[in-house]
């Protein structure tokens, strides 16, 4: 057998093309998503990622405004221009590029943005929102792979899914997203004993561990479906994922690759929050 492939850049283009004649609509009613992404210092990495969220924003017509702050900007001063951002109408969503400088407290900086504007669902109001069951913006990684799953009619409820990793930006709100839609969740991490007699009985196996290849067949059991969020960059240059592809494929009934697997639907989610953004922030929403 051989898996399907889930290509999230193929979805990504479907989901881009309904939101740009969204987009449009909100502009007849004088409506024009925006969205500003602050970028501290100059990673290749982050550039290239806000690179992406910026040509995509281009692609759907949102509005986009990137502010680069050098990497020696003072804590204060960024939460000066995240306030600015917080009082500024004509912006509806804000995203501050991490990871930030040693000298920056993160979650600071997540806690100044207002949670209106917070199209990255990192804010803990927007966290404890999603773990109750509210309307909310869902962090955009464990989103789109919610989508992924729904775009193959793949079945979540009943369902034991199985998640590598703990983060507050994927592990822990894909858990959760999972759990909403009444999958049996486990959650695994580094200090996990005995990790394959967990991921040897995942219908759904959630990889993001942020190690190359570390996930091959023999962790997975026949017919389940396997997203990868890994992003490692090899010495050739190459993007690969936490799951071996080719011994995986072999195995699963759905996975997905990387590149072009849950990355692009990072983006795309965002850009439905910041329409979402929009609509609520203009107090357009039903
Ligand atoms: N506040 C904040 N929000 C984020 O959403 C956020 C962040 N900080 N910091 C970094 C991570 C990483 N991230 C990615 C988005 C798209 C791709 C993506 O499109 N990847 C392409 C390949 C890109 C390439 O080749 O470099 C793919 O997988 O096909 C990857 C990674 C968002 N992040």
């Amino acid at each position: 057998m051989s898996a399907e492939i889930i290509n999230g850049k193929n979805l990504s283009l479907a989901l881009k093309e309904e939101m740009k004649k969204e987009v449009d609509a909100l502009k007849i009613d004088g409506i024009h998503p925006q969205l500003t992404v602050i970028l501290v210092g100059d990673h290749p990495a982050s550039r290239s990622y806000v690179n992406g969220k910026e040509k995509a924003c281009g692609e759907t017509g949102i509005g986009s405004h990137i502010i680069e702050l050098p990497k020696t900007v003072s804590e204060s001063d960024l939460l000066k221009e995240i306030h600015r951002l917080n009082d500024d109408a004509n912006v509806h969503g804000i995203l501050v590029q991490l990871p930030l400088p040693f000298h920056i407290n993160e979650q600071k900086v997540i806690e100044t943005i207002s949670p209106e504007k917070d199209v990255d669902g990192f804010h803990p109001i927007n966290i404890g929102r999603m773990m109750t069951g509210m309307d909310t913006y869902l962090s955009c990684t464990p989103y789109g792979i919610i989508t992924m799953l729904r775009s193959k009619n793949i079945s979540i409820a009943g369902k034991h899914a199985v998640v590598i990793g703990r983060s507050n930006i994927v592990g822990k709100p894909v858990a959760q997203l999972l759990i909403n839609e009444n999958a049996t969740v486990t959650t695994c991490h580094s200090k996990t004993e005995n990790l394959k007699q967990f991921t040897r009985i995942a219908d759904i196996l959630v990889v993001a561990v942020g190690k190359a290849n570390i996930i091959d067949a023999s962790y997975v059991k026949e017919g389940a479906t396997v997203i990868d969020v890994g992003m490692n960059r090899l010495e050739n240059g190459k993007l690969t994922g936490d799951v071996d592809f080719d011994s995986v494929q072999e195995k699963a009934s759905f996975i997905t690759p990387v590149p072009r697997g849950v990355g692009p639907m990072t983006i795309t989610m965002l850009l439905k929050n910041t329409i979402k953004a929009a609509r609520r922030l203009e107090n357009r929403e039903g």
